[in-house]
């Protein structure tokens, strides 16, 4: 009997139904060379549903989920409804609902991808962006609507609880990495939160003598991965400075079309759901030009939560030999379409010998 693990699809709005099938024929192909089944499920949701139901998943979609050992999404959003009911609507309640709170999302430079920037030759990152409270809160509210008066109050939540997690994850991942932690702050403008947050980052890093710990402001280190960006290993940094770092990041890399990221629940209570960084670029949408490797690169990260290891790394190595052999998408300055690119990665795969064990 293979093993075989339930995965949830939700391929969204824009490139995300161009590159969710590409990848899920690269994962198919390891899958069968390593003797495990990935049994897809196809949900629909997202801005077609909405055009048609009002909502962007049904009511029980999260129990439907819930039966799934991962979730596979491709990116929400869509520029004839407001971000607040497309994100709110799918995005943001699956990853609160299943407490997904690290947002994993490591950044390598690929071969042969040059980066933008000078000196970035050897970039190897990784940003823990907290990934369920914070700066995207609910609390706060509009007042005097439409009145000359008006005026609107978000506020922003950190936990101890949420906080200490998120900093123990860092210190854990440097552990197994170079053994240094950045945490992002900003607690010269930002009075309570960010003090907070350095503090109870502090007292946590404090169990983790071996590792580490230096304090940036985000400003600064907006400058700094730019100009410095090899000297990075572990960015731990709230939802919305994770956001920006990660996508900044990414660009760095070569583009924000390769960045993957994993939303973990790390205890397992709940499904994990794996993504690419970026969201559903309606600007190059339908034009079949998207980059897969954001994707795909989630996709071996998923492959290593349900500890199918080796199988992930066949992932990388085929789209990585593919990048090396001069082979890209636009966004990297090459001419490959999405179907293009994803043949080569799997014909790759597909002409590794087998591995040992299997048939
Ligand atoms: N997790 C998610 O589902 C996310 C959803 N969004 C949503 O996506 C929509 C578009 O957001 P934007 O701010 O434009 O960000 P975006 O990430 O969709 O696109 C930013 C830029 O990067 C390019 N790009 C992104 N992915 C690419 C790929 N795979 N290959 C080549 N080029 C790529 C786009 O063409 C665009 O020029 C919005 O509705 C936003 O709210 C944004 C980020 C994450
Ligand atoms: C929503 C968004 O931009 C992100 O999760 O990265
Ligand atoms: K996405
Ligand atoms: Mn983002």
């Amino acid at each position: 009997m293979s093993r075989i693990h339930n995965i949830a699809v939700i391929a969204g709005d824009g490139i995300g139904p161009e590159v969710v099938p590409a990848a899920m024929r690269c994962l198919d192909t390891v899958a069968d060379r390593h003797g495990f089944v990935l049994r897809w499920t196809e949900y629909p949701w997202g801005s077609a549903y909405y055009h048609e139901n009002g909502v962007m998943m049904p009511a029980d979609a999260i129990r439907t989920l819930a039966e799934h050992d991962a979730i596979f999404l491709g990116a929400v959003g869509d520029p004839d409804i407001p971000d607040t009911v497309t994100l709110w609507g799918l995005l943001i309640p699956i990853r609160r609902r299943f407490n997904q709170y690290v947002n994993l999302r490591p950044v390598r430079t690929l071969p042969g991808v040059p980066s933008p920037v000078r000196g970035a030759e050897n970039v190897d990152l990784v940003i823990v962006r907290e990934n369920v409270e914070g700066e995207y809160s609910e609390v706060g509210g509009r007042l005097y609507r439409d009145q000359p008066g008006e005026a609107a109050i978000q506020e922003a939540i950190f936990t101890r609880v949420g906080v200490t997690r998120i900093a123990e994850y860092a210190a854990k991942l440097a552990r197994q990495r170079r053994k240094r932690v950045t945490s992002v702050t900003k607690s010269n403008g930002i009075v309570h939160t960010m003090p907070f947050w350095d503090e109870v980052v502090a007292e946590t890093l404090a169990n983790y003598p071996d590792v580490e710990l230096e304090k940036v402001l985000v400003d600064a280190m907006a400058a700094k991965l730019v100009l410095q960006p090899t000297a990075y290993d572990v960015i731990v940094a709230s939802n919305l400075f994770g956001d920006i770092l990660s996508d900044l990041a990414g660009a760095i890399a070569g583009s924000i079309g390769v960045a993957p990221s994993g939303n973990l629940n790390p205890e397992r209570e709940y499904p994990s759901m794996f993504e690419p960084v970026h969201g559903s670029a309606p600007d190059i949408a339908g034009q079949g030009i998207a980059n897969p490797i954001g994707q795909m690169w989630a996709g071996a990260m998923m492959l290593e939560h349900l500890g199918e290891e080796a199988a992930a790394r066949e992932v990388v190595e085929a789209f990585e030999a593919v990048l090396a052999s001069g082979i890209r998408t636009p966004d990297l300055g090459g001419t490959a379409t999405t179907a293009e690119f994803t043949e080569e990665v799997d014909a790759r795969l597909r002409a590794l010998p087998r591995p040992e064990g299997t048939r």
